[in-house]
C-alpha cells in the first residue's frame, strides 16, 4: 500500500501563504490553521474555537483563499462530517480516472503481476477483479479512502452493536443471525447470540415436526404444503435461497413430497396462483412481516386466513397458521397463539432477515432444519472474514470498492448481475432490494443532501439467458461493470454421447467467454482481416474496455449459497460507508404508501357510497374515473367473501 495522500487541505496549506490572506483579520493563524487542519478529517466540531473565527464575517477573505465554502463552515459548526468527496483521497481518485482513462483492458490483462495481484481468494471462493479498470495504484487509492471514510471503525461498530442506523437509533446486527452458539455479540450491553440460538432451537423443533407429522392439520391430515405471506425482505431473501437450494441433490431429496409457495404480491392473481391446487387440510400458511403492518401482507393474510377458515372452520387457524415478526403483539392480536410465533428483532433489517426466522423457518420447513443451518454457517464464514481480514484482502471490502470506483469515478451507475447458474435465477431480484433500498440515498448520515449520486442501479438475469436479451447493450451500448457468478460443479450433470462438452461446460464456456468479450473487444483491424465489408465494420466493431468481475464457486450447495449473500450484503454495506450515508433505513418507501391510503379512503367510498372524488390532481382523476367505471369491477359490499377461485377464469372448481 502507498503511504496515505497528504489531505487537501494540507495542499493548500503548503500552497496558500496563510498570513497574507489572513491579513486585515485580527485573528491568529494558528487557530485558522488548526481549524483548517479539522477539515481534513471527517468531523468538524463545534466547540472549536477555531470555528468561531472561521464563521465570522472578518474572515471572509480567508476562507475564500482556502477554498472553504461558508455552508462547510456552519457544517463544522453544526457538528456534521464533511461528503467524502470533500476529501483528498477523492480529489486523488478524481484526478487518478485519467491515468485510467489512458489504458485498455486489453493491454491491462497481458499484465499477469497485475492479473495475479486483483485474483483474491477465501474459503473456496474465487473473486477475480482483473477485469476492473483498476491498477495496483487505483487500488492503493481506493483503501486511502476506505481510510478516510473510516471503513474499518465502521465495520467495527456494526460488529460492536453501535447503532448505526441512525435514523431508527438501532443497531445493525444481521451478521448475529448466523453466529455459532458461542460467539458473543453484544447489542446494548447484552449477547443477543443465545436469544439467536433459542429462535432457530424453536424452528428445528417444529420444523421436525411438521416434517415428520408428528404436527397434524386440524383434519388430523399430514401438513405437506408451506404457503409464506410476505413481502419486500420477506419474500426476496427466502425466495432466492429457496431456488438455489430447489434443484441441490440433497435438498431435493429432502423436500420430496413437500411444496413451497411464496405469496407476496396484493395481486389477487398472485393469491390464487400461490393457491392453486392446495388443500387447506395439508397446507400450513406462514406469515412473515417484520412489522406486522404492512398492508399488502396484511390483506394477503387475511385473505388466506378466509380460505382456511372457511373450509376448516375459526379453530384450525392454530393449526394451519403460523408467524414471523419482530411484533408479536400485533400477531396475537391477529388470532395466532404466539406460542406459534417466530421471533426476531428490530436490529435485522428487513432486506437483512433471510438468516433470522423470515427464511429460516419457510426453509426449514421445505428442506429440513439441518440444511438451513448450513446455509447460516456459510454466510458466517464470510461474516467473519469481513470482521478480521484486512481491507486489501477483504473480499466484501474489495468488491464494494470497486463498485465505488465504477459508480462514482467511472460513470457507471448500473450493474448487472449475471449468475451462469439457473439456480442463482432469484439473486439479482434479491440484491436489487438489498443493494438499491439500502444506498438508493439522497442525504448523508447528517442529512445534508450529497454532491454525488449514491446507489447502483441493479438487475440481472441468469447466463445464458441474458446474452440473448440484454446483453447487446452491455457490448456495444453503455458501459454496464457486470458481475459473472459461475459454479465450478454443478448441482446437476448432463453429458450427452457424442456431444464436445457436458452442458454445464457449455453454460461455462459462455462464461468465460463473455468476461473477455467485454474486455478485449474487436478492433477495425481484426475484422478487416477476416475480409468483414468495408460497410459492416462499425456495426460489428466492439469497443472492449468494458469491465467485469468473476466469482466462481466450487459448487451451489446451502453452504456456498448462505456465503454468497453475505458477500453481497457487506459488499453494500462497504459501498453505503464510504458514500457517508444510512445504508439500514428506507424512508424513501413511506410516500406512496401514505398516498395509496388516501386512493384507499376515496376508492372505498366510491365504491360504496358512489361519493365522487376530489383533491386528486387532473391526470389522478381522470384515470381513477375511468377506473371506478370499468364494468369487470367487483360491486361492494359483498354479502360474502370471494376468493379467487370463485373469479379468475381457470380457478373454478
Ligand atoms: O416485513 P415487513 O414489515 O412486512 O416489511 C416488508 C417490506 O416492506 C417495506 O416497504 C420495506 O421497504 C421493506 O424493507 C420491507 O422488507
Amino acid at each position: 500500500m502507498q503511504a496515505p495522500a497528504v489531505p487537501a487541505v494540507q495542499q493548500q496549506q503548503q500552497h496558500c501563504p496563510i498570513s497574507v490572506t489572513s491579513s486585515g483579520s485580527r485573528f491568529t493563524t494558528p487557530a485558522v490553521v488548526q481549524a483548517f487542519r479539522l477539515s481534513s478529517s471527517c468531523f468538524f466540531h463545534s466547540s472549536s474555537s477555531s470555528l468561531r473565527i472561521l464563521r465570522s464575517r472578518a474572515d471572509q477573505p480567508l476562507r475564500r483563499a482556502l477554498s472553504i465554502p461558508h455552508h462547510r463552515i456552519e457544517a463544522m459548526a453544526s457538528g456534521q462530517h464533511a461528503p467524502i468527496s470533500e476529501s483528498a483521497a477523492w480529489a486523488d481518485l478524481k484526478q487518478h480516472v485519467k491515468t485510467i482513462e489512458g489504458t485498455h483492458l486489453r493491454n491491462l490483462m497481458q499484465d499477469n503481476n497485475r492479473c495475479e495481484e486483483l485474483i483474491k481468494e477465501y474459503d473456496g471462493i474465487v473473486v477475480d477483479l482483473s477485469r476492473q479498470r483498476v491498477i495496483h495504484d487505483t487500488v492503493d487509492k481506493l483503501l486511502n479512502l476506505a481510510e478516510e471514510a473510516k471503513l474499518k471503525e465502521k465495520i467495527d461498530q456494526m460488529f460492536d452493536g453501535v447503532h448505526i442506523n441512525e435514523t431508527e437509533n438501532r443497531s445493525v446486527l444481521h451478521a448475529a443471525l448466523r453466529a455459532p452458539r458461542d460467539e458473543v455479540i453484544n447489542c446494548d450491553g447484552h449477547n443477543v447470540v443465545p436469544a439467536v440460538w433459542d429462535v432457530l432451537d424453536k424452528i428445528d423443533a417444529f420444523s421436525d415436526q411438521i416434517r415428520s407429522g408428528s404436527w397434524l392439520g386440524s383434519t388430523g391430515k399430514p401438513l405437506t404444503d408451506v404457503v409464506a405471506i410476505g413481502i419486500g425482505g420477506s419474500f426476496l431473501g427466502p425466495l432466492f435461497v429457496h431456488t438455489a437450494m430447489q434443484t441441490e441433490p440433497g435438498c431435493a431429496q429432502a423436500a420430496k413430497g413437500r411444496r413451497l409457495r411464496f405469496l407476496a404480491n396484493v395481486d389477487p392473481i398472485d393469491v390464487a396462483r400461490a393457491l392453486l391446487d392446495l388443500n387447506q387440510e395439508t397446507t400450513l400458511v406462514v406469515i412473515v412481516s417484520k412489522t406486522f403492518t404492512t398492508a399488502e401482507t396484511m390483506l394477503n393474510a387475511r385473505t388466506v386466513r378466509t380460505w382456511i377458515t372457511s373450509a376448516l372452520g375459526v379453530e384450525a387457524v392454530s393449526k394451519h397458521m403460523v408467524a414471523v415478526s419482530t411484533n408479536l403483539k400485533l400477531v396475537k392480536e391477529f388470532g395466532i397463539d404466539p406460542a406459534n410465533a417466530f421471533g426476531f428483532w428490530d436490529w435485522v433489517g428487513g432486506r437483512y432477515s433471510v438468516c433470522s426466522a423470515v427464511g429460516v423457518l419457510p426453509l426449514a420447513l421445505q428442506y429440513g432444519f439441518s440444511h438451513v443451518k448450513k446455509f447460516l454457517q456459510g454466510a458466517w464464514s464470510i461474516d467473519d472474514h469481513f470482521r478480521s481480514a484486512p481491507l486489501e484482502s477483504n473480499l466484501p471490502v474489495l468488491l464494494g470498492l470497486m463498485s465505488v470506483w465504477n459508480v462514482s469515478f467511472l460513470g457507471c451507475p448500473a450493474r448487472a448481475i449475471l449468475p451462469y447458474c439457473q439456480a442463482l435465477a432469484k439473486l439479482a431480484p434479491h440484491i436489487q432490494q438489498v443493494s438499491m433500498e439500502s444506498n438508493g440515498k439522497g442525504v448523508s448520515l447528517d442529512g445534508v443532501p450529497l454532491p454525488f449520486g449514491t446507489g447502483e442501479i441493479d438487475f440481472g438475469e441468469p447466463g445464458t439467458n441474458g446474452q440473448h436479451s440484454f446483453y447487446q447493450l452491455i457490448h456495444q451500448g453503455r458501459v454496464i461493470p457486470c458481475d459473472f457468478i459461475g459454479i465450478i460443479k454443478s448441482q446437476q450433470s448432463v453429458y450427452l454421447k457424442g456431444e464436445q462438452v457436458s452442458n454445464h461446460d457449455e453454460l461455462m464456456c459462455n462464461f468465460f467467454a463473455q468476461a473477455d468479450a467485454l474486455a478485449y473487444g474487436k478492433t477495425r483491424e481484426e475484422l478487416v482481416a477476416e475480409k468483414v465489408p468495408e460497410a459492416l465494420i462499425p456495426h460489428k466493431m466492439f469497443s472492449g474496455n468494458r469491465q467485469s468481475l468473476s466469482i466462481l464457486l466450487p459448487n451451489l450447495t446451502p453452504y456456498t449459497v448462505g456465503q454468497l449473500l453475505a458477500l453481497y450484503e457487506h459488499r453494500v454495506a462497504v459501498q453505503g460507508w464510504i458514500w457517508g450515508i444510512n445504508s439500514f433505513d428506507q424512508w424513501g418507501v413511506e410516500l406512496g404508501k401514505s398516498l395509496a391510503g388516501k386512493v384507499r379512503t376515496q376508492m372505498n367510498a366510491a365504491r360504496t357510497k358512489t361519493q365522487p372524488l376530489s383533491g386528486f390532481n387532473y391526470s389522478t382523476t381522470t384515470l381513477l374515473t375511468r377506473y371506478l367505471q370499468g364494468k369487470t369491477q367487483l360491486l361492494y359490499p359483498d354479502p360474502h367473501d370471494v376468493f379467487p377461485s370463485n373469479v379468475l377464469p381457470g380457478f373454478e372448481k
